[in-house]
Formats: structure tokens, C-alpha cells, sequence
């Protein structure tokens, strides 16, 4: 009998003449990887389809029964007889965290073992909890001393986690011990989770031994049956295969099949190690061979690639991808991060680690102090027209600014094309760094995280500034625009740095742009816990008048036409910076 929910999900419930799909809350794509929780008679089941074998784990959480069936072709549940109805939602609605348990050594390099698997899940959004089952004396010359944890600690870690936690992938490492296996083996029997993700890590890059011949019969005989995918390198997959030898692709296919027959839902052959022009791995999911290609890095920094492969998969079907994407994404993932590291420098041995992050070179180049609101004093924020009018490149302008005194810039390039626009903050950016002066994209968050410029101002109807926040990160510079008491509040909440407030005075410069006075002004300052820089008409003859206004939160003048639409930039800037600095010492 088959019965078919109303957004089109079919049951093979030839097991399960009571249960009936009652209703569909949101329609969820099951490919070869599927889950789903679903709620029968008022309680919550877990249900998780995924790899070719079709696997149906149900798990009801209230009644503390599981079952877990393996069938081939259709998603069978196998449910209690007793269950009349079923609700299928879908599993993002409950809103849990994605989480990866690791099983592995540590590495004190932290090149690979648990710490690559804790930055990988970090960069891919997924949280990682870890078993560790030996921590190992490592760096960059290879491995120092060994020392595996006891059974009763491997034990007392999982149960500990899995007894308490959602975990949805458990991923494994190195596992230097036959009972490793069957610890894992009972407690995923008793807490199932939706994969099980197998880097069946044998001898370190360095040639290490990390699991003993002692071990290869119990990875075969039962770790690689509970696997929904194993991960092998050409090494590892010789070893598996009692010694069979891997030189070509066709190797690689055979050996993915003769992995496969061990029980292995899909396999992954890395064949990083053929000497071809491309890194090309071979994945098998029982039914079809996939060819996955990418660019060979030239790079010593190469360590705990595979680690980071493996959580890097375990990473993607946590946040729900099917078995095929996850292993794409993960490729990739490896590739721009070995492009990323190729020029890091840490350790003096032949195998150096990579960024899992992506920002360890770029960190180097950044401002390294944070931000000073006495910055905020002579703020000069370009505009292309001016620039066009007065025959001035960007650059040449922005240089003169500096010269004559600015103390941050700010990129204000209305009609600019992307493509011309990130070209221009990227030469901005190198004479703003060679004068210590932050320079400041303004509305485009892309195009300051493209040439990680120091930060972004944006207005009350650009991109709200938590969100800003959140893609640049805590170390940017965000400023908004406010022009009342309540958007000052809110741009200290939302987890700005400074605000610009204005217009102080009338401007063509800014079109429909509402004047707010100096008592506009004042209010701002006044509410705000943020330094404040005043905008707006600002020049030569009025800003006295602003730096007067005597309030604390008051840091400086942002000016667009006093400086740039003139014919000397350099020399206006000047005037101005000596301008402010009379006022501020007649003040003191
Ligand atoms: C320092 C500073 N203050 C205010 C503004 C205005 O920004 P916004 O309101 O987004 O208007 P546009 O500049 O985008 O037209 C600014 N640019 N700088
Ligand atoms: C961008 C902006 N935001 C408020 S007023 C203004 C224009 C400032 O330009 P100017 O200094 O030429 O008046
Ligand atoms: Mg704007």
C-alpha cells in the first residue's frame, strides 16, 4: 500500500497500514539525502533519509523508542503499529543549531585532528562538539609522541555529549583503538544521529602511524558499515584494500567500489597524491561515479586537508545538503582555502598548516588599531562629479586630502560602476594605509569587504547596520546617519561606531536631503553614546559655528564640496584642519 502526502512525499507503508500523513506543513525536497521531523499522535519523531540505501532513522522522543531500518529503493518507515497519524514539517522550522560531534586526535600544531575539525564547522556555520581519542605532539615537522586516551574517557566524552545534545553528524578521525569503534558502534545505536562521516585516518602526512594494523580489521568489519560516507586518501585506500595499487582514475573507481561493497553508503577516493595536473577525487554512491575536479595549489601548507575535507562534508549535511552537494562544497572549500594559504608562514618543518578562516594574510594588511572618534575631526568624503569637474583622479584628490590634514576618508562614489569602483578603493586604500588614515566605503558593504577597507557608512535606507555588523565583523569601522534622538539610540543598539548628523546646513551636494540646524544637531549629540561628526554645507565660513556647539559627543566635520570641488584640495584642507584646531585649542 502507498500513500502520498499533499505536497507529493510518497510512503512505501506496505509496514505501516496505521500511519496516515495528515498534514504537510511546508514541502521539503528529499533527494538522496533526506530529513525531516515529524510529529505523530502529538509527539516529536525524528526522521532522517540519506544516502542511496535508503536508511530511515524515527526516533520518538517522548515515548524513548527508536527505530532504525535500512531498505533499499523508496523511504520506508517501519513505525509503531499503535501511530494513526503523522504531521511532516520540515526540519529548519524547529530551529536547532547544525552540530557536528568530531571523534579524532589532537593535534598541537592545529593543523589537522580536532582543531581543524573545530575551525572547519566554525567557517562553515556549524557547531562542533569533539571526542577526543589522543592527543598527539605535533608541528610542522611531523608528529612527536602519541598518547590515546583511555576507553572509559572515549566512552565517558560521546555519552556525554550525544546524551545531551542534538547532534546531527558524527564525524570520525583518527580512531587509534579497535574498542574506539565499538564504543561509537553502541552509542550510535542508542543516540542515532543522521550520518555518520568516516575519515578513516591511518598514518599522518609525515608517515606517522596513527592506527596500528591491529585496527584495520575493525575499520573494515565494522566501522566501514556504519559509514555513510568514508573518506579515504590513495594511501588509505591501498591500505583497506589489502595492499591493491591506486595509479589512475580507473584504480580510483574500482577502488571506490570495492570500498563500497564493504558497506559503506558512499565513498569518497581523494587522489590529491596522483601525480595528474588537477586534484581529482573520485565519488560513488553505490549507482553513479562522480569525477570532482579542482586546480592543484602548489603549496607547502597543505596539512589536515583531509581532516578538514571530512568535517567540511559532515558540516553540509548538518545544515541539511545531500550527500553529493556536501562533498562538492567541501572540495571547494579545501581549494580556496589551500589559494588562501599559500603564503602563510608558520612553523620551519616541509608540511605547514592552512587558514580554515581565509584572513590570516589579509589580517596582516589591515589597520591594526581599532577605531579612535579623534579620528572623526577632519572627515573628507569624496565625490566623483567634483573630481570629473576639476580634472582631479580619485587618488590624486584623496592623496591631497591626507596631505593636507584629513584624518579619514571616506569613498563616496554615487555613479560609479562596480568594477571601477573596487579599482579606485583599492588604490585608495594603499595610500590611505601608507598614511595610517582609515578609509570608509560609502552605502557599499560589498565593495568594502572585496578590498577589506576599514569600514562602511551607510544611511537610515541602506543596509541596516546589524546586518552590516554581521558581514564585516566586530573589527570595522560602521558609521550611520542620523538625524534624530531616536536613530542615534538606535544605531548604538544595532552596533555602530559613530554617526554622521546632518545636514547641519543647506547643500547641493546631497539632493532631497532634509537640513537639520545646529539645535538638530545638538539633540543628536546629546542622546547619542556615540561620537558624533556633523555633515552637511559645512566650510570655511561655518564651521566654527558647528566646533562651538560645545557638546562632548562632537568629534568633527565631515565636508564633501569644501574640499573636493575646488581646485586645490590639498591647500583647502589645510585651511580647514587649521580652522578646527583654533577652535578646539580657543575651547579648551
Ligand atoms: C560621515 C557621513 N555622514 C553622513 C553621510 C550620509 O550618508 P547617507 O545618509 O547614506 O547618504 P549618502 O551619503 O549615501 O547619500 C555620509 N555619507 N557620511
Ligand atoms: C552626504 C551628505 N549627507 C548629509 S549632507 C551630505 C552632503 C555633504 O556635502 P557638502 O559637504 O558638500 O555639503
Ligand atoms: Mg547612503
Amino acid at each position: 500500500m502507498e500513500s502520498t502526502s499533499p505536497a507529493g512525499f510518497q510512503f512505501q507503508s506496505n509496514e505501516l497500514h496505521s500511519m496516515k500523513v495528515i498534514n504537510f506543513r511546508s514541502s521539503y525536497i528529499f533527494d538522496d539525502r533526506r530529513s525531516a521531523v515529524f510529529e505523530m499522535c502529538n509527539t516529536k519523531v525524528n526522521a532522517a533519509v540519506y544516502g542511496s540505501r535508503e536508511i530511515c532513522t524515527l526516533f520518538s522522543s517522548k515515548q524513548g523508542s527508536r527505530h532504525r531500518t535500512n531498505q533499499f529503493g523508496g523511504l520506508t518507515l517501519k513505525a509503531m503499529p499503535e501511530q494513526k497519524d503523522i504531521t511532516v514539517t520540515n526540519r529548519s522550522r524547529d530551529n536547532r543549531t547544525p552540530h557536528v560531534l568530531t571523534m579524532a586526535g589532537s593535534d598541537s600544531g592545529a593543523g589537522a585532528g580536532i582543531q581543524a575539525d573545530l575551525k572547519t564547522c566554525a567557517a562553515c556555520g556549524v557547531y562542533c562538539s569533539t571526542v577526543i581519542t589522543a592527543v598527539t605532539a605535533q608541528n610542522t615537522h611531523g608528529v612527536q609522541d602519541v598518547s590515546i586516551l583511555s576507553a572509559e574517557s572515549v566512552a565517558a566524552q560521546l555519552k556525554s555529549i550525544l546524551s545531551d545534545m542534538h547532534v546531527d553528524v558524527v564525524k570520525t578521525g583518527m580512531l587509534p583503538s579497535p574498542v574506539m569503534v565499538k564504543i561509537l558502534h553502541d552509542n550510535l545505536k542508542q543516540f542515532p544521529v543522521q550520518a555518520l562521516v568516516v575519515d578513516p585516518v591511518m598514518v599522518s602526512t609525515s608517515g606517522h602511524v596513527l592506527a596500528g594494523p591491529s585496527i584495520l580489521d575493525t575499520f573494515k568489519q565494522d566501522l566501514l558499515p556504519m559509514a555513510d560516507i568514508v573518506t579515504p586518501n590513495i594511501k588509505e585506500a591501498s591500505v583497506l584494500l589489502d595492499g591493491l595499487q591506486l595509479q589512475t582514475l580507473d584504480d580510483m573507481r574500482l577502488a571506490a567500489k570495492s570500498l563500497h561493497d564493504m558497506g559503506p553508503r558512499n565513498v569518497l577516493v581523494k587522489g590529491g597524491d596522483l601525480p595528474s595536473s588537477d586534484a581529482v577525487d573520485i565519488f560513488f554512491n553505490g549507482k553513479d561515479f562522480y569525477e570532482l575536479r579542482s586546480s592543484r595549489i602548489q603549496s607547502r601548507n597543505t596539512h589536515g586537508t583531509g581532516c578538514t575535507m571530512a568535517s567540511c562534508i559532515a558540516a553540509e549535511l548538518a545544515k541539511g545538503s545531500s550527500m553529493l552537494s556536501a562533498v562538492k562544497v567541501a572540495k571547494r572549500y579545501v581549494e580556496t582555502a589551500l589559494k588562501y594559504s599559500k603564503d602563510i608562514n608558520i612553523g620551519n618543518g616541509p608540511q605547514g598548516p592552512f587558514d580554515h578562516t581565509l584572513k590570516l594574510l589579509r589580517k596582516t594588511s589591515s589597520r591594526l588599531q581599532p577605531f579612535d572618534p579623534s579620528d572623526l575631526f577632519l572627515y573628507a568624503v569624496t565625490d566623483s562629479g567634483m573630481n570629473k569637474k576639476w580634472g582631479h583622479s580619485i587618488t590624486d584628490a584623496v592623496k591631497a586630502a591626507i596631505e593636507g590634514g584629513a584624518t579619514i576618508v571616506q569613498l563616496r562614489e554615487k555613479d560609479a560602476e562596480t568594477g571601477e569602483f573596487l579599482e579606485a578603493a583599492k588604490a585608495c586604500l594603499e595610500i590611505c594605509r601608507s598614511h595610517n588614515i582609515p578609509l570608509l566605503i560609502n552605502d557599499r558593504v560589498d565593495i568594502a569587504m572585496a578590498c577589506d577597507a576599514d569600514g562602511v557608512h551607510v544611511g537610515q535606507s541602506d543596509m541596516p547596520v546589524n546586518k552590516v555588523r554581521a558581514l564585516l565583523g566586530p573589527e570595522k569601522i560602521i558609521g550611520v546617519s542620523c538625524k534624530t534622538p531616536e536613530h542615534a539610540l538606535k544605531a548604538w543598539a544595532d552596533g555602530a561606531d559613530y554617526i554622521g548628523s546632518g545636514g547641519v546646513f543647506p547643500t547641493n551636494t546631497k539632493a532631497n536631503n532634509r537640513t537639520i540646524g545646529l539645535d538638530g544637531l545638538k539633540a543628536v549629540c546629546v542622546a547619542s553614546k556615540l561620537p558624533v561628526v556633523a555633515i552637511g554645507g559645512i566650510n570655511l565660513s561655518n564651521a566654527r559655528s558647528v566646533m562651538e556647539l560645545g557638546v562632548e559627543n562632537l568629534k568633527g566635520v565631515a565636508v564633501v564640496s569644501a574640499l573636493f570641488d575646488r581646485d586645490c584640495v590639498e591647500s583647502e584642507t589645510r585651511k580647514l584642519h587649521a580652522l578646527l584646531t583654533e577652535t578646539v585649542t580657543y575651547n579648551r
